[in-house]
């Protein structure tokens, strides 16, 4: 499956964004295969999936009216997107001040009592030169909109382009039909409004102009991830080092790190150890200790130590690279909101057209004298103020400053929808190991039950078979057999009990390693439950002993060899350091906190105790996770489910925002919403209240450009005469749309900075 990421430099229309769509979809539908397009017009990016090349899909583009030539792969976009930009801002700044230059005099001097009128030769010369100025004008500050209106013809449609070119001629055709023939018209409508046309392009012209400034500022986070990208790096080889191109470099090759240096690929620590920043990737500000064997990754800022590292990842497929990927595609998607008004736009610009030819006629034939003055300025103020491009930014724009925002704090958010369904949840599912725990377990004790074995041997077998499991207890158990150099044998046989433990067989011996129900299964059950209870003291005391492991919060792992309970590893993983704080700040913001974890219940309340979280479900098998997520969401919750091991994937799909630790496995990553790349809890909280602030900041856009097209049309097709006396001017209605989306811009920027609670 190809994922084809292409930037359209020309896309200006929020109904381009659904005629592109629908171009992939009839395309997928002749049978050029299974294709489907994602358009962003906030950032001028389509994404295209399916089996389609990059070819193809530009011709596809170029068949609604772009200009194929300037369609480039996303990838390569960014520094392009930059110049295009700067460039396009400089040209609308100039457009705009030509345009007002001339329309804000001609316009004055109308206010000041000059007659606008043609009612002799003299003024009839006077306007006659005027009107050809005006036209030069209208090319030089215009032409984007005439050249979009022609695209769209050609591709027998209709854009934003259209009702501005067609606003702007049809008053200038007008003046210049009463400046060339004045007999034509009743003496009362010898009007000119050549000041309307240069006007109104210029006040858009003024407004692209800033809304360009503002927009760049809401694509500064996936730049700021761009930056982070070295160009070179320091690679050894036999004759001593060299300076090479990042791309040319190959998973294997040794390169250097000096102090201070960026890592330029993800790696793999040689020689040398180091204090590395990570904060640029996961937020967190403490740099971390690296030595011998550890990874790190592209991006990330070397301190003081000197390093030799073996690239692990080539350029494209590191971590960075593939976060940029992720923000920049969640940057494009949408959100089902962002979806109806694609709709509505796309139907909209011919709708309006229709809608101003009525209402000028209507004025025309029943309105009040000047009858056909009435009727044009009707006709240009109701497709000048009914573009819809605030719509059309609307949730875009919302989109593209939240995931970027996210980023920053260190939180991968993997499309829009998940923004909008974790601004509404009421309960947070927590799992226990590697979410509210660091995930780093460590045995503690070992407890004999059997005087006879020794403490070596029995860590030996449990460690041979503890290698073939995955589980964060198994490497505590494995780390403990190598602190004290013990080799590890191969099991003559190994099985994984999901959410128990394991088994196995070592030198003819069976052995069962793992919690309570596991030893029931063993067949124990009876004599465990027995001593639980205290009735039998065949080994006695230790039951205290599991009591107090698991009061501390420790987790006691049973070992059984042949059915004979003989020991008890105690396992402790500390809790995270702001696992508290996250929890009482969930609670604070109304939510209910619920953990989830395969461990006995006791430690699980021990945990909970410590943090705070009241609802504890404990010793839950993995697919029952997921069963208790549907429970709760069937109560009635809207459900975020926080987990990190294979066990939790299922419940994290399940969840309404399934949110992943970057340091779980990739099953939970890819299961889920959201992705931290930081460890810290807090961040969960961060995430929910960024997401709730954008929904507010959507809909504040959304009405704000709903009611703008609603008011605005009927204001501008003169339902306020009857009461007014006047009609609304082309020029107040050039100035109110190009307000529209400047305002729709600045307020989705907004969230960039706005405090999150
Ligand atoms: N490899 C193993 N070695 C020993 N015990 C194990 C092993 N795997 C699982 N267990 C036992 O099964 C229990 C449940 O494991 P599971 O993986 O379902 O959840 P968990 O890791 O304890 O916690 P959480 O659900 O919070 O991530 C563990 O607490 C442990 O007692
Ligand atoms: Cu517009």
């Amino acid at each position: 499956m190809a994922n084809i990421s292409l930037y359209v430099p020309k896309m200006s229309c929020a109904s381009c964004v659904a005629k592109i769509e629908t171009a992939f979809a009839n395309a997928s539908r002749n049978g050029q295969g299974d294709i489907a397009a994602r358009v962003n017009l906030a950032d001028k990016l389509v994404q295209v999936s399916g089996a389609i090349s990059a070819e193809d899909a530009i011709q596809i583009i170029a068949s609604v009216g772009y200009d194929s030539e300037a369609i480039i792969d996303a990838r390569t976009a960014a520094e392009q997107k930059g110049i295009d930009e700067r460039k396009e801002y400089r040209l609308r700044l100039i457009q705009a001040s030509i345009g007002l230059g001339l329309g804000v005099p001609l316009m004055l001097w109308g206010l000041l009592g000059g007659e606008m009128m043609v009612s002799n030769a003299q003024q009839q010369q006077a306007w006659g030169v005027v009107g050809v100025i005006t036209f030069l004008v209208m090319l030089f500050t215009g032409r984007h909109f005439y050249q979009g209106m022609w695209r769209a013809i050609k591709a027998k449609s209709a854009n934003m382009d259209t009702l501005i070119a067609l606003g702007t001629s049809a008053a200038w055709i007008y003046s210049m039909m009463v400046v060339i023939a004045p007999e034509w018209f009743p003496a009362d409508t010898r009007h000119v409004y050549f000041e309307a046309s240069v006007m109104i392009l210029g006040l858009i012209n003024l407004g692209h102009a800033l809304e360009l400034r503002a927009r760049g500022k809401t694509s500064e986070a996936v730049q700021r991830l761009l930056g982070l990208q070295v160009t070179t790096a320091i690679r050894l080889t036999d004759d001593g080092d060299e300076e090479v191109e990042i791309n040319l470099l190959q998973v294997g090759d040794r390169l250097r790190l000096r102090p201070g240096d960026r890592v330029a690929l993800d790696g793999e620590i040689l020689i040398g150890q180091t204090l590395i920043n990570e904060s640029m990737l996961t937020g967190e500000p403490i740099p971390v200790h690296k030595a011998v064997g550890d990874n790190i990754s592209a991006g990330t800022v070397n301190g003081n130590g000197a390093l030799i590292y073996r690239v692990t990842a080539s350029a494209k497929d590191t971590k960075l690279s593939k976060i940029i990927e992720l923000v920049q595609q969640a940057q494009t998607s949408k959100m089902p909101i962002g979806r109806l008004t694609d709709k509505i736009s796309a139907y909209f610009v011919p709708v309006v057209i229709i809608i101003a030819l009525l209402s000028s006629l209507i004025w025309y034939l029943f309105g009040p004298a000047p009858a056909l003055s009435h009727a044009l300025v009707v006709l240009t103020s109701v497709l000048i103020i009914a573009c819809p491009c605030a719509l059309g930014l609307a949730t875009p724009m919302s989109i593209m400053v939240s995931v970027g925002r996210a980023a920053q704090m260190g939180v991968l958010v993997r499309n829009g929808e998940a923004l909008q369904t974790a601004s509404k949840i009421t309960t947070v599912v927590l799992d226990k190991t590697g979410t509210v725990t660091q995930g780093s377990p460590e045995v503690t004790e070992i407890l004999l039950l059997d005087k006879n074995i020794c403490e070596l041997s029995l860590l030996e077998d449990v460690a041979s078979l503890e290698q073939h499991s995955e589980h964060p207890l198994a490497s505590a158990i494995m780390t403990k057999a190598k602190q004290q150099s013990i080799t590890l044998k191969e099991p003559d046989s190994f099985a994984n009990v999901q959410g128990k433990g394991i088994t196995g067989f070592i030198a003819g011996r069976h052995y069962a390693v793992g919690n309570m129900g596991l030893m029931q299964q063993a067949g124990l059950g009876g004599k465990l439950d027995a001593d639980i209870d205290g009735n039998v003291d065949g080994i006695s005391g230790y039951q205290q002993q599991v009591a107090e492991f698991a009061s501390k919060g420790q987790t006691p792992v049973f070992v059984a060899v042949d059915k004979v309970l003989v020991a008890i590893i105690s396992i402790a993983d500390p809790i995270k350091a702001d696992a508290a704080e996250a929890v009482q700040a969930m609670k604070n913001q109304g939510l209910k906190v619920v953990l989830l974890t395969g461990d006995n219940p006791l430690t699980a309340q021990a945990v909970a105790d410590k943090v705070g979280i009241d609802s504890v479900f404990a010793q839950v098998l993995p697919e029952q996770k997921q069963q208790k997520v549907l429970e709760l969401q069937q109560a009635g919750e809207v459900v975020a489910m926080v987990g990190d091991g294979i066990n939790d994937a299922p419940a994290l799909m399940s969840a309404d925002v399934g949110i992943a630790m970057g340091s779980g496995t990739e099953v939970a990553i890819e299961s889920a919403d959201f992705t931290l790349l930081s460890a810290r809890l807090i961040v969960i909280n961060d995430t929910l209240a960024l997401a709730r602030a954008s929904m507010t900041n959507i809909k504040q856009n959304l009405f704000g450009a709903f009611i703008y097209n609603s008011l605005g049309i009927p204001i501008a097709a003169g339902v306020l005469f009857p009461f007014t006396g006047i009609l609304l001017s082309p020029v107040i209605a050039g100035a109110a749309m190009a307000l529209s989306s400047l305002t729709v811009v600045s307020n989705a920027n907004r969230l960039r900075s706005q405090r999150l609670k």
